[in-house]
């Protein structure tokens, strides 16, 4: 199918560049020419394991992008909509939604065939059928329905993970506003092969965005809750209690060859120092505020975004506890971006750690293998210490805080074993064995 893409963030190019590789003729739009320039060129303008790659597969051939709209609406069959929506504290901004909603309808008033518009990006129930859908109309002059499509098909792809999340889903979830636009919307996952599909309507698709998010970051919260409560009893180690109630079959099913499903870190039961990233607090607070908008206030989620802006401080606690002095305190930060595999720093704990850090009169050496330099605008005018590499971070550190689950930093307790003397770490994610390092405390220890 001929496809335009709207929005070359994470999920635009992500999205673009994947329905190439599975055959799609695809034109990616954006209205940043230095981004569309780049994907010419072969360059992702984001960092995301293996998009350079099939970027560079597919661009010039499957793939194109352009800053040209009108003529990548006219020359495909379907528009798919992935820009921002953020959340400005009380709504979702619908701004760049309804921008590119009116940009479609004006084409389409001048283009004879049928065309689908589906939106990708997570809006809140009922946007597509009640803004996106009259938006189209009444720049268009025609019907949805008869005269165009419109659909709505949530991502549920995560950063660092996103072309394999992209390429073999989970589930696929098609809605759209009548059984034309459902079924277009099928034909062009029609390519994706053995992977759940469900129909439904735009408000059900939308909702099912926000509900799997919202669950997500609860687990979390609550696992972050039992953590700290273990912490404040002790002698209970958190990784060991959510892998007791792991072993429940509910939790951990037993496949039909008798191989259990074991906990694992991405299981979202796993205690650490809070969630972050573009997603999870964005979205639960959209849901909440949208709650209250329908006279449904979300108690439960409520809390789970409190339980969350104060998770980043337990690993203050925690340094506190065996460090009461934390003036002049060298300290080395691991991990910068909101999770491993992403340079992406949006709402990281990492952020409110430093913060807090620095207005005690710590001095802080930080690390991070790919996140170093959006982080370094951040504290420019703070005494913090950038480090290009792990070793240089920890060398003379009194205190370690580990805040993203780096793969590299696995390799911590050896190299503590070189220093001359042993710093305390604080394992905010829980991925170094505690036997293994002299002066260890964590979450939910
Ligand atoms: N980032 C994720 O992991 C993720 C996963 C699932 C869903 N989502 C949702 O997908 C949506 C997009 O998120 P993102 O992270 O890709 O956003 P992003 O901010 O990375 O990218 C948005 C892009 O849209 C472009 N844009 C803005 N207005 C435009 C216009 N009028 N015409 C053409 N391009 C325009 C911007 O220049 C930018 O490149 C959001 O609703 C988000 O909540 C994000
Ligand atoms: O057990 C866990 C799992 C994750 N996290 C944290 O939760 C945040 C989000 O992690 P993750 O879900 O891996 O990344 P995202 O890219 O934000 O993906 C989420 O948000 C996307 C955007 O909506 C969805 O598409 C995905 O399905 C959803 O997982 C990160 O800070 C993680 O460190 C934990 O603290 N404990």
């Amino acid at each position: 199918m001929k496809v335009s893409v709207v929005g070359t963030g994470y999920v635009g190019l992500v999205s673009g560049v994947c329905l190439a590789a599975k055959g799609h003729q695809v034109t990616c739009v954006d209205i940043d020419a230095d981004k569309v320039s780049k994907i010419n060129q072969g360059m992702s303008p984001i960092y995301e394991e293996g998009l350079d790659e099939l970027l560079q597969q597919t661009v010039g051939q499957q793939l194109k992008a352009t800053t040209d709209l009108r003529q990548a609406v006219l020359s495909t069959d379907l528009s798919i909509i992935a820009v921002g929506t953020p959340f400005d504290g009380s709504v979702i901004d619908l701004r760049y939604i309804k921008e590119v909603a009116e940009q479609i309808g004006t084409v389409l008033k001048d283009k004879p065939s049928y065309h689908l518009v589906v939106v990708k990006s997570t809006v809140v129930p009922g946007t597509t059928d009640d803004i996106v859908r009259p938006i189209l109309e009444s720049a268009s002059g025609k019907q949805a329905g008869p005269d165009f499509g419109v659909g709505m098909n949530p991502e549920f792809l995560k950063e660092g993970e996103a072309i394999k999340d992209f390429m073999a889903p989970d589930r696929i979830v098609l809605g759209g506003i009548d059984a034309r636009s459902i079924q277009l919307l099928g034909e062009l996952y029609s390519v994706f092969e053995d992977v759940d599909k469900l129909e439904t309507s735009c408000k059900t698709a939308e909702m099912i965005k926000y509900t799997a998010n919202s669950l997500l970051a609860t687990m979390i919260s609550f696992a972050n809750e039992i953590g700290n409560l273990c912490t404040a009893l002790g002698g209970i180690d958190v990784v060991d209690v959510m892998e007791g109630v792991h072993l429940d079959k509910r939790l951990s099913p037993i496949l039909s060859d008798g191989t259990r499903i074991r906990p694992s870190f991405t299981s979202y039961i796993e205690a650490g120092c809070g969630f972050g990233g573009s997603c999870f607090p964005k979205d639960v607070k959209a849901l909440i505020a949208h709650g209250k908008r329908a006279g449904e206030p979300m108690q439960l989620l409520e809390s789970v975004i409190r339980v969350n802006l104060e998770q980043p401080n337990q690993l203050i606690r925690l340094l506190k506890k065996h460090s009461p002095d934390v003036n002049n305190l060298r300290v080395a930060i691991l991990g910068l971006a909101f999770k491993p595999g992403t340079d992406d720093i949006r709402e990281s704990p990492a952020l409110p750690v430093m913060q807090s850090l620095l207005e005690l009169g710590a001095q802080i050496k930080a690390y991070d293998p790919i996140a170093l330099e959006p982080t370094k605008d951040l504290f420019k005018d703070s005494a913090v210490v950038f480090c290009d590499r792990l070793e240089q971070a920890i060398d003379d550190a009194q205190a370690i805080v580990l805040v993203t689950r780096w793969p590299e930093f696995s390799a911590l307790p050896d190299l503590l074993a070189k220093l001359p003397a042993q710093p305390l770490v604080i394992d905010g994610r829980r991925m170094l064995d505690k036997e293994n390092v002299a002066r260890y405390d964590g979450i939910g220890l």
